[in-house]
């Protein structure tokens, strides 16, 4: 019998949120080039704040996590973000014009998507030790997941500016690539779990892809 892996499952069952998120038009203006600048400007600040607490959801992934792997690829993702994904945030605002009053604003007024993202990702990490790893690692696969997508399917596009440019390149580089492969593995192990609750992981997964493609739309507003 040839059974669908569970991170297939999941993306089959997240339509039509994830053609959405990724096959957006925000997307498509951004490495063909056209995206407008403050448009882009925008949405970094948005995506800074979002990676802020992302960067905690990582950390919980690898606290439930039980195997060395994981804590190891796990925290080396975690060292990416906070080195040069980080670097890349702050010379791009330094290009756009954002100053660091701004993209650092604690009291920054965050989209919907974004308060979105902040209460899912509040809930995995409040699910605890049982049930933790599942809800952590199925937020993280859905996010980089969408982006890897369209980082591959526009591989081909270089963007003058370099804050398009090197955005395309952080999410299709041969080491994200393997990350996310190594993201669907794990998923798809948990989908052999029978503590897992695949319908519960599978709505988490939809939920996600459905913010994704809304934050692309906000970020036009
Ligand atoms: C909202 C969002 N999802 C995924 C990624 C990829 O890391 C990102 N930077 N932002």
């Amino acid at each position: 019998m040839n059974k669908v892996k569970f991170s297939d499952y999941l993306i089959q069952q997240a339509e039509p949120y994830w053609q959405q998120a990724t096959d957006h038009g925000f997307i498509r203006d951004m490495v063909d080039g056209t995206l407008d600048k403050k448009v882009f400007a925008n949405y970094l600040v948005q995506d800074y704040a979002f990676v802020r607490v992302f960067a905690d959801l990582i950390a919980y992934a690898i606290a439930y996590s039980k195997t060395l792997e994981q804590k190891h690829r796990l925290s080396t993702f975690l060292s990416m973000i906070t080195s040069a994904e980080d670097d890349y945030f702050i010379r791009s605002f330094e290009a756009l014009g954002v100053e660091p009053s701004h993209y650092l604003d604690p009291n920054l007024a965050v989209f919907p998507s974004i308060q979105g993202f902040h209460d899912e990702i509040k809930k995995a990490i409040d699910s605890g030790a049982e049930v933790g790893y599942a809800n952590c690692m199925t937020i993280i696969t859905c996010a980089e997941a969408v982006y890897c997508h369209w980082g591959v399917k526009y591989r081909e596009k270089s963007p003058e500016a370099f804050y398009f440019n090197e955005w395309i390149t952080l999410h299709n580089n041969d080491y994200f690539q393997s990350l996310v492969a190594w993201l669907k593995s794990e998923m798809d192990q948990l989908g052999e779990d029978q503590k897992v609750d695949r319908e519960q992981l599978s709505a988490l997964f939809t939920k996600i892809c459905q913010l994704e493609s809304q934050f692309f739309d906000e970020s036009y507003l």
